[in-house]
C-alpha cells in the first residue's frame, strides 16, 4: 500500500491493519526461525515484538519449557516474565556462548538489510543481543520497508550518549551535515531529557536518506559537506567514534547469513502487509 492509498484510509481502520501486520510478520517470523531444538532466545523491544512473545507463547509450554529468553531492556523484560517464559539477562551468557536467534524490530529497513533502531530508546542493549545470536530476525509492519535509511523515518537516526558530552556531540553532529540534531525529550510530564535503561541520553539525527555502500561510494564518505550524502556505512563508522558516544542506532556491515556473532545486519526481515500477507526479504548470503 501506498502513502497516499493508506492516508485514504481512516485512522482507526488505520491503526488496525498496522497491527495485524505486526502479528502476522511476527508469527511467520517465529514459525520459520524458532526451531524445537533452539534454547536461547533474544526477545527485542518495541510493539511488534509483543507478537513475538504472544506467538512464542501460544506454543504452549511443552514446546518453551527447555528455552531460556534474553531481553533486551525493561520492558522486553516484562513481556518475558508476563508471558510465563524463562528470563535471563544477557550478562548471564557464558563466554564465547551464542543465542540460537533473536528476534527484534526496527524503524526502517533498507534495500540491504540495513535498519534505524533505537525509536524506544533501547538500542544498546538491542545490538547487544542481536549481535550475540547466530541468527538475528527482524520483524515489522509494511511502513518500516525504505529504498534507503532517512526516507521515511525522519526523527533521525538514534545515537546513545553520555548525558555531559550530549553538548559536544550535538556539535559534531552538525558539522557532519545532521539537519537539527536533539537530545530526545522525556515522556510528557516528565521534565529534561530520556534516561535510557543503562543511564544515558538519546539524540535523535537526522541526515539526508543514506547511499547504500554499493551505490557506487565503495563505502567512503560521499563528500557531505559538500551538499553530498553519507552512505550508511561511513556515517556508522564516523558516528560510533565520536568521544561520548556510548552506542548508534544504525545496524549495518557486510552481508550474509550470519554464521558467527558479531553480525548487525538480520538474516532475514520479516514485513507485514496491509492485505494480512508477510514479504521475506532474506539477507544476501
Ligand atoms: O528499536 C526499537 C526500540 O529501541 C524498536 O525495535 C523499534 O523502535 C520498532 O518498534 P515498533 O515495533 O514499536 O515499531
Amino acid at each position: 500500500m501506498s502513502t497516499s492509498e493508506s492516508a485514504a484510509i481512516p485512522a482507526e481502520e488505520q491503526a488496525r491493519l498496522i497491527e495485524t501486520s505486526k502479528r502476522c510478520a511476527a508469527y511467520q517470523a517465529v514459525q520459520d526461525h524458532l526451531l524445537p531444538a533452539y534454547t536461547r532466545v533474544g526477545i527485542g523491544s518495541g510493539s511488534t515484538v509483543v507478537y513475538v512473545v504472544e506467538a512464542i507463547a501460544a506454543l504452549g509450554a511443552d514446546a518453551t519449557r527447555a528455552m531460556t529468553f534474553y531481553p533486551t531492556g525493561a520492558q522486553s523484560e516484562e513481556l518475558i516474565e508476563a508471558a510465563g517464559l524463562a528470563l535471563q539477562p544477557i550478562s548471564k551468557l557464558a563466554a564465547g556462548a551464542q543465542l540460537d536467534v533473536a528476534f527484534d524490530g526496527a524503524d526502517e529497513v533498507d534495500d540491504d538489510l540495513n535498519l534505524i533502531k533505537g525509536g524506544g530508546a533501547c538500542l544498546w542493549q538491542e545490538k547487544i543481543v542481536a549481535t550475540s545470536a547466530r541468527q538475528f530476525v527482524c520483524v515489522a509492519d509494511f511502513r518500516k520497508q525504505s529504498p534507503r535509511l532517512g526516507t521515511s523515518w525522519k526523527k533521525g537516526i538514534p545515537i546513545e550518549v553520555l548525558p555531559m558530552a550530549a553538548p559536544r556531540v550535538l556539535a559534531e553532529l552538525q558539522r557532519i551535515g545532521s539537519l537539527n540534531p536533539r537530545v530526545r525529550p522525556g515522556l510528557p510530564g516528565k521534565a529534561g531529557a530520556i534516561v535510557t535503561d543503562n543511564g544515558m541520553w538519546i539524540i535523535d539525527a537526522p541526515f539526508a536518506p543514506l547511499l547504500l555502500p554499493r551505490d557506487g561510494t565503495g563505502g567512503t564518505q560521499a563528500g557531505n559537506r559538500d551538499g553530498g550524502v553519507w552512505t550508511v556505512d561511513a556515517l556508522a563508522d564516523h558516528l560510533i567514534k565520536i568521544p561520548g558516544v556510548a552506542e548508534i542506532g544504525l545496524f549495518y556491515g557486510s552481508n550474509g547469513l550470519q554464521v558467527a556473532s558479531g553480525a548487525q545486519k538480520p538474516v532475514a526481515a520479516y514485513f507485514g502487509m496491509a492485505d494480512g500477507s508477510v514479504e521475506v526479504k532474506m539477507g544476501a548470503s
